[in-house]
């Protein structure tokens, strides 16, 4: 296999075109089973499993009067009361949690990964210190420094050792505390800064913690807690994440998905689940084969939550959230993330959550200076040998270490497949993700690249959102996005976790919508704007494209605060406004945006 980008080129070069090797399809939540010798732990949640069987209280099959009556606080002695027989949770064995199924081992792989450094030192916390933090919500819980401070439980505070995490990251510093509290949560803060830990924790803790009934029907799978993303490949990273952070605490998390076998997928939760992660069109089909039910969930946490309530997924959203039997916002605890929140969505949200505390993490500056962005002015005609002589510039440097990976966006998936040809017939070892690739092939492009034998990816924006890949030192916006939240996903691919990366945009006339987006991003991100953008910035009349923030030009205002959300509404939060870190006593941060208390989620 080669071992670096400049190998593999050669290697590729070698081999002319030569098919990637094709290996056996195994899902992702197949895979890496070995017979671990670890058995698993009985976690306080299996015996809280084993002796909540009360049918009583919410979601029971005979509850009368209003089926949501009860506060959400009720939630647990809901669920707890009643004896029954003993016995697993959601299984018609007696439960995977007694010992009978043996739990892999999903920190395995990363032993094996030979790209996976020792540790994860990479981690630049100082890029994240004084970092801007703004939460508005009535009596929102304090922070925390550290995870000793937050009481995970000490199966799941082993499992943050194994992941090598030092300290939380300042969203979960926040988050974590929120939830753990109860309250619903929409919560921005920029890419690559550590939001699956953030809602996979308190959940996993509170599932441990819980009391719950016994479901009511065998064969039917009865999720605790819902974990919806866009896309497969998310889903399936999200479920190797939270396997890694539930792992021996007896909380069991499967992954439903389109474009792998269904059976299988039935299989895995009729042996038992309390988190479901899930894309939207597979869950759906499961819900109409009444094989999953809504009806005990206790947590809703949507992933990219924007782009979940954005036109495309709206209408699957609203059927699985409340159009089924899922318990009504304040009686399940409900969580949005993303790096982005156009206000128009937050809107939207409204439907799905109960007071709601809003947090914003990340100013302009600090970690956004850790994705250098550049625009260059490129005819739509020179795109390709651009590309090529950035490819062989990349390689003469070595720029980025020996184990730089490319992501390069296109717009279309016709587009995507004649570039990766093109790529591969100039000998760059490159390959393809796309909506109209088999998630078999998809799931092989997304491996070979990330193990480095097919160093550049060429992608539509199926994998730019959310995807963490190791070692993305570049992403190229070959055709950019009319959207600038896009823009932002993908260039979030690289600069991850306090990384440093680099984002290369290919401009022309036909990106002039964007132009003004585009060039306030920069600029609020302590980037380079060059003359010729601030030109077409000036001239573009509208705010730039599908920019939907409206003014504000970042997505991390918490809404409720306009004027016109606020008419006719007295104080929607009671409390205000909460600053916290170091920007709030050095007070030039809010007069830079031009208003105040407006916070850049993204950065
Ligand atoms: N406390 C921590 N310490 C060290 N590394 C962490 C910590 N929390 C998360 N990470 C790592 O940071 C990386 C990015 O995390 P994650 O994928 O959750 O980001 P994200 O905020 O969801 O990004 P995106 O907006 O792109 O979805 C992952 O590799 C994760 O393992």
């Amino acid at each position: 296999m080669p071992t670096s980008w400049a190998d593999s080129v050669s290697a590729a070069e070698n081999l002319a075109a030569a098919a990637p090797p094709k290996s056996a399809y195994v899902p992702p939540h197949l895979r890496n089973r070995p017979a671990s010798t670890d058995p698993p732990a009985q976690a306080s949640y299996a015996g809280a499993a084993a002796s909540g069987q009360g049918q009583s209280g919410y979601g029971g099959p005979n509850v009368g009067g209003s089926r949501w009556s009860g506060p959400r606080n009720d939630f647990q002695s809901g669920y707890g009361g009643g004896g029954g027989r003993g016995g697993g949770w959601n299984s018609r064995t007696g439960g995977w949690d007694r010992g009978r199924e043996r739990e892999a081992n999903p920190f395995a792989e990363d032993d094996a990964e030979p790209f996976v450094e020792p540790e994860n030192s990479g981690i630049n916390f100082d890029a994240y210190e004084d970092i801007p933090v703004e939460t508005s919500g009535d009596n929102v819980p304090p922070p925390v420094n550290t995870f000793a401070e937050i009481d995970l439980g000490e199966a799941v505070n082993q499992n943050i050792r194994r992941c090598k995490y030092v300290k939380p990251t300042p969203v979960q510093r926040h988050a974590i505390p929120i939830v753990l509290s109860g309250r619903d949560l929409m919560a921005c803060a920029q890419t690559g800064s550590g939001k699956t830990a953030a809602f996979c924790f308190p959940i996993i803790s509170g599932i441990m913690r819980g009391q719950f009934p016994r479901p009511p029907r065998p064969r039917v799978a009865f999720p605790l807690a819902l974990i919806l993303s866009p896309t497969r490949e998310l889903s399936c990273q999200i479920h190797d994440e939270a396997k890694k952070f539930a792992y021996q605490t007896g909380v069991r998390v499967v992954v439903a998905y389109g474009g792998a076998p269904i059976n299988q997928q039935l299989r895995e939760l009729e042996r038992g689940v309390h988190i479901l992660v899930a894309t939207p069109g597979r869950l759906v089909d499961l819900l109409e084969r009444a094989r999953v039910s809504l009806q005990m969930i206790r947590y809703l946490a949507l992933d990219e939550a924007d782009r979940m309530l954005d036109m495309g997924f709206e209408p699957q959203i609203r059927k699985i959230v409340q159009q089924m039997d899922m318990p009504p916002p304040g009686v399940r605890q409900t969580m949005l993330f993303s790096a982005t929140f156009p206000k128009e969505i937050q809107r939207l949200a409204l439907d799905f959550l109960s007071n709601y505390i809003f947090l914003a993490v990340g100013r302009v500056g600090s970690s956004t200076d850790l994705i250098v962005q550049r625009v260059e002015y490129v005819q739509e005609t020179d795109k390709r040998s651009h590309l090529m002589d950035l490819l062989h510039a990349q390689r003469a440097n070595g720029a980025h270490g020996k184990q730089a990976l490319t992501l390069v966006f296109v717009e279309t998936k016709k587009g995507a497949d004649s570039l990766e040809h093109w790529l591969c017939m100039n000998g760059f070892p490159a390959t393809a993700i796309h909506g109209d690739r088999t998630q078999q092939e998809r799931e092989h492009a997304l491996r070979s690249f990330k193990s480095g034998n097919t160093p550049i990816l060429v992608a539509t924006d199926v994998a730019a959102r959310g995807l963490d890949i190791p070692h993305v030192a570049h992403v190229v916006n070959f055709d950019i996005p009319n959207d600038i939240d896009d823009y932002v996903h993908r260039i979030g691919r690289t600069g991850r976790a306090g990384k440093t990366g680099l984002a290369t945009a290919f401009f022309n006339e036909n990106n002039s919508s964007v132009a003004r987006a585009l060039a306030d991003l920069m600029q609020e991100a302590n980037q380079e704007v060059p003359a010729w953008l601030s030109r077409y910035a000036a001239r573009s009349s509208h705010g730039g494209g599908k920019n939907r923030r409206g003014g504000n030009r970042f997505g991390g205002r918490d809404f409720r605060k306009d004027t016109s959300f606020n008419r006719g509404v007295t104080d929607y939060y009671g409390g205000g406004a909460n600053m916290s870190s170091g920007y709030g006593a050095s007070g030039g941060y809010a007069a830079s945006y031009g208003g105040a208390g407006v916070t850049s989620a993204w950065d």
